[in-house]
């Protein structure tokens, strides 16, 4: 079954008034992501990962991946787009604070997209269902980047730039080989294969109970 993304913001807010926080949704999402990732990649020991990081919860959920990955043995540095006290949740937040703690994952912030290697994956955090109007900067500087590199491309939630809504992209969207989203699939995001690459839906332990009333 296809919901509609108010539909989710729906279920999200009645699981989380249920008891069961967003940032556990979080967690769940991002560690079901690695696993997708390590599923089709095998051993990602010393690989280098970078992922970009939007302000939202869609960049939370990355940060909850670069944690993941790095305790896989990846080299993982994430690049948060913009500063971190403009970081708009809780619970991505309360992410970024467990990684300023953790030396194995290098921390970026801002625009500039200088690594002094080549990605073997990128994972695209920056935008998810909160995507609204033209991409702005740093964003759509990302998108550009991400779609000139040559490496695995990794979507979270929704390729960036893509409206999971309606299918529609924006100015700028990402080109990935893989997107996972959650809960239940988005109308919009199986209309764009051609965007999205392999595509899953992974439960993030939301109550089946969070729906009543709203599917
Ligand atoms: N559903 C679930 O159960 C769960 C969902 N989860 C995750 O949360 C994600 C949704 O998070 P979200 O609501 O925070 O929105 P998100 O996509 O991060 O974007 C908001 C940010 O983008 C910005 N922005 C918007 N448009 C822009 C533009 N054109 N160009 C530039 N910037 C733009 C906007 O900035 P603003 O316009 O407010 O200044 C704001 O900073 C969802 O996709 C999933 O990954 C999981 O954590 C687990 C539980
Ligand atoms: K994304």
């Amino acid at each position: 079954m296809e919901i509609t993304v108010d539909q989710m913001y729906q279920i999200e807010n009645k699981g989380h008034d249920m008891g069961f926080l967003k940032k556990f949704m979080m967690e769940n999402a991002g560690a079901a992501s690695v696993r997708r990732l390590v599923d089709k990649l095998g051993n990602i020991e010393s690989k280098n990962i970078v992922i970009f990081v939007g302000l939202g919860n869609n960049g939370g959920d990355g940060l909850v991946m670069a944690r993941h990955l790095a305790g896989y043995g990846a080299k993982v540095t994430v690049v948060l787009l913009g500063t971190f006290e403009k970081i708009k949740t809780e619970e991505s937040n309360w992410n970024w604070s467990i990684l300023e703690k953790m030396t194995s994952v290098k921390l970026m912030t801002g625009n500039s997209f200088n690594f002094h290697f080549t990605p073997d994956v990128i994972v695209d955090a920056i935008l998810g269902t909160g995507i609204s109007g033209e991409i702005k900067e740093p964003y759509a500087s990302a998108i550009n980047f991400i779609n000139q590199t040559d490496c695995f491309k990794f979507a979270v939630d929704v390729p960036s730039g893509l409206d999971p809504q309606t299918g529609e992209t924006a100015n700028i969207c990402t080109k990935c080989d893989m997107t996972v989203t959650f809960h239940k699939m988005k109308q919009g995001i199986p209309k764009r294969k051609d965007l999205t690459g392999e595509l899953f839906v992974e439960k993030i332990g939301i109550p089946p109970e969070a729906e009543e009333g709203i599917l």
